[in-house]
């Protein structure tokens, strides 16, 4: 079934609409790959959309306990549709389209994402692509039908990149038959797992092995880190919630710190190695990186999760282009249309090729990762390397563009383009971090190059290559390929570029009427029209954008949001009635005048007192006269190492309370004086990473601990929520 007309439609939205030179339904099921998908994907999106609960005030308007209270609220619900729904499919196929309808819907759903985000995109993969047949078996169909909430903590504090150089460790105890996980260090303490710091009941720990005293480097473990029923923190974890962050603000990103923490030997996950009752460890992997195998899986997916988001934004963009007008061309004319001007197309053009690009190469890239995957069920790893190679190089280029492209696609929508009801600065915040997380881009970038080289070197010997770099042997392309990322990228590019036109080309090579063909080549206009066609319902429940709705009622909608806000809830703020009036005293800013004040006044006393009796030695080191030549910092430092000796010494004899004030002062003026003077960072950027100390891991880790999620070991919805619906309560 067709979009029903929706009335009270923008003329200028009209207008455009009616230009479409083809069938868009038959676009429409050219893109969900055939008639009898396009109908699946409504019926569920139907289906979903109006079961689910939405939200009652707007999300960016919440607190940040309150955004994560709300998205456990929405997951729950999405969860229990999505768990019956899987549990009538038979078919791989299936199974597969129902995922990827379902986690559109769940972008659609959510300003940020879901807690449960890991749980799908990694812990549910890395049990399949790491567990033994037997460890499947028990553990996927808990995490199926969600009777087990999970995540994948790799990352630590010390190391994200440089896996090899994780620290934390898991020691085989023969004697027990169990695995230790410890911390040794700070900087050993898992960071950034999404959904650990409130959600998850279960986590992938990536740890060093050790067995018979001897490292046998990193390896997963399945491990359970909260109580199933009260789900407080086991004994022995130290688990929290690492703090705001650009984006992901509804993910509760954790983090995990293990003292002598036991698990059982099978919660090492078997697939590439065992390690026996007696503490043998067994190699099975034929490739010593298939441990790394989710990662991969994640950044062939990445692909497509760019293409989707830059859909969702340059739809947005595309559609305020058409409804906002602005600047008088001719006089006593119209304003034109933005989308008119050139020079917006161009912002606007580029992004909607790029989606086509993006999506035509990761459905190419989703099979050759499936036929990898199915030759190393035979043990085939030939194309391994190629496939991380392709596969690196293909997510930093997508995430990175992406991410260019959504702000190009803000800056499209002028001032409106900033509201946080646009969604734009959210799907901003979304992709940006992906060219970061999965790999970053440039340490991706350097392992394809490390493949082009290693290609490279084959092709001079003469050696046949694979297809896919098989230019690099022909003389002509050599031009385009030199040893510079720049033109690295440039190769690979042309690589992407190759396979999104075959791709193209063979998907509308049968079946398909002229006209799409035709369209089919000027992409621009294709992606337009296959988003304005495409969506079912109301569009501004799936794009969540004030700007970019199916209607176009753009300002409207942009009221209608003010009005929402919690401000607007009230003519007076009660601030402005009754607060009361505070005494100067209570302004931290005048306290700062004045503690500085007393300190600075005991310093002085006590060093005029230490400098009299050493006045003799420095002036007649220095000479007469040149005293005043005695940089500044030195006499900073001086004034601070004798007030802290001098009180100290003339301290001893005050009575204890009076002794607490007076090294306040000492630690107060020190404190001012190290941060005013002597250029701590910290003050001046505000930054855990920049401060002036370095400390880094600390700050990071005192930040996190001052967060308020964690100042409750659980959070409400676990009850209200989260527990009902694992027992299948809700
Ligand atoms: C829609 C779903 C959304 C899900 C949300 C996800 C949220 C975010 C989750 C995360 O971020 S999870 C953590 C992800 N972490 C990373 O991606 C870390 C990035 N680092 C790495 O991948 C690796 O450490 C490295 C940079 C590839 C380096 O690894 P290593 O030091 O072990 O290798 P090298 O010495 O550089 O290379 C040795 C050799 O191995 C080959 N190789 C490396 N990785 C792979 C692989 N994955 N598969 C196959 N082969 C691999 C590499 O090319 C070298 O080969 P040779 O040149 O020696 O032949
Ligand atoms: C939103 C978000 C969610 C995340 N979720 C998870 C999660 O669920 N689970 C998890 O385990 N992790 C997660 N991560 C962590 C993420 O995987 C890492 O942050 C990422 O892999 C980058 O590693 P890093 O932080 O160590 O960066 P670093 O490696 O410290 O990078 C810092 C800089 O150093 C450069 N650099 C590093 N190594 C090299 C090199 N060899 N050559 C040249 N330059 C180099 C980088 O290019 C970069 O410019 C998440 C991160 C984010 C931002």
């Amino acid at each position: 079934m067709r979009n029903k007309p929706i009335a009270n439609v923008n003329a200028d939205l009209l207008k455009e609409r009616k230009n479409c030179s083809f069938d868009i339904e038959e676009l429409t099921n050219l893109i969900d790959g055939g008639k009898n998908q396009t109908a699946r994907r409504r019926e569920i999106e139907n289906m979903l959309l109006k079961n689910m609960p939405f939200d009652i005030i707007p999300e960016e308007c919440l607190s940040a306990k309150e955004k994560y209270e709300n998205a456990v609220r929405k997951s729950v619900a999405l969860n229990k549709i999505g768990v019956e729904l899987v549990s009538q499919v038979t078919k791989a196929k299936e199974l597969s389209d129902l995922t990827l309808t379902l986690r559109r819907v769940s972008d659609a759903y959510f300003r940020e994402v879901t807690p449960f985000l890991l749980h799908l995109g990694m812990f549910i993969p890395t049990i399949l692509g790491q567990c033994s047949d037997e460890q499947v078996a028990h553990w996927l169909p808990l995490a199926m039908q969600l009777k087990i909430i999970g995540t994948y903590a790799q990352t630590e504090l010390g190391h994200g990149t440089f896996i090899r150089g994780l620290e934390t460790t898991a020691t085989y105890d023969e004697r027990t038959e169990e695995f230790v996980l410890n911390s040794p260090t700070l900087s050993s303490s898992k960071w950034w797992a999404g959904g650990l710091g409130k959600t998850a009941n279960h986590c992938i720990v990536v740890a060093q092995l050790y067995t018979k005293g001897e490292c046998y480097g990193t390896h997963p473990f399945i491990v359970q880190i909260r109580d199933m029923d009260t789900h407080m923190p086991l004994k022995g974890l130290k688990v929290g919630e690492i703090g705001p962050r650009l984006g992901f603000q509804t993910a509760d990103n954790g983090f995990l710190v293990f003292d002598n923490f036991r698990i059982p030997r099978d919660s090492l996950m078997m697939k590439h190695a065992k390690v026996l009752k007696d503490g043998t460890y067994v190699k099975i992997a034929r490739h010593s990186k298939l441990t790394y195998g989710t990662m991969i899986f994640v950044r062939v997916l990445l692909v497509s999760e760019m293409a989707f988001n830059l859909s969702k934004a340059v739809t947005i963009a595309v559609r305020y282009s058409a409804v906002r007008r602005q600047s008088e061309l001719k006089p006593n004319e119209p304003e034109p249309q933005v989308l008119d001007y050139l020079t917006q197309q161009h912002k606007l053009f580029i992004s909607i090729s790029t989606v086509y690009a993006f999506q035509f190469t990761s459905n190419w890239l989703m099979k050759t990762y499936h036929t990898v995957q199915a030759n190393m069920k035979h043990g085939n790893t030939d194309a391994l390397p190629e496939l991380h190679a392709l596969s690196s190089c293909l997510k930093a280029i997508c995430t990175s563009d992406c991410s260019a492209a959504i702000e190009q696609c803000r800056f499209a929508c002028g001032g409106h383009g900033y509201m946080i009801s646009s969604n734009l600065p959210s799907l901003y915040a979304f992709t940006t971090a992906t060219r970061t997380y999965e790999g970053d881009y440039t340490v991706l970038l350097l392992q394809t190059a490390r493949f082009l080289v290693k290609t490279w070197e084959q092709v001079e010997l003469g050696n046949a290559v694979t297809p896919m770099v098989a230019y690099l042997a022909r003389h002509q392309n050599r031009e385009a390929w030199d040893e510079s990322p720049e033109g690295i990228i440039r190769a690979f590019e042309a690589i992407a570029a190759g396979v999104y036109q075959t791709e193209s080309v063979r998907s509308v090579s049968f079946g398909q009427s002229d006209a799409i063909k035709d369209v089919m080549k000027q992409l621009s206009d294709l992606y337009l029209l296959y988003w304005s066609l495409e969506r079912t319902g109301d569009l501004l429940t799936t794009l969540k954008s004030t700007l970019g709705s199916y209607d176009g009622r753009v300002y409207e909608r942009l009221m209608e949001e003010a009005l929402k806000s919690p401000l607007n809830q009230e003519p007076v703020n009660e601030s402005f009635h009754n607060e009361p009036e505070p005494q100067v005293m209570d302004f931290v800013s005048q306290q700062h005048k004045l503690f500085i004040g007393i300190a600075s006044y005991y310093s002085y006393s006590m060093t005029a007192l230490w400098l009299w009796d050493i006045l003799t030695k420095v002036t007649s080191e220095l000479g007469v006269g040149k005293t005043d030549r005695l940089p500044e910092s030195h006499g900073r430092a001086v004034f601070m190492s004798v007030f802290n000796s001098e009180m100290e010494k003339s301290v001893s004899s005050l009575s204890a309370p009076l002794q607490a004030v007076l090294r306040q002062l000492v630690e107060l003026y020190l404190y001012y004086w190290t941060l005013e003077k002597r250029g701590d960072l910290l003050l001046v950027l505000q930054s855990t990473l920049g401060s002036y100390d370095g400390r880094v891991y600390e700050r990071l880790m005192e930040e996190a601990l001052k967060n308020p999620p964690n100042k409750e070991p659980v959070n409400e919805s676990f009850h209200k929520y989260l527990k009902p619906f694992i027992q299948g309560k809700l």
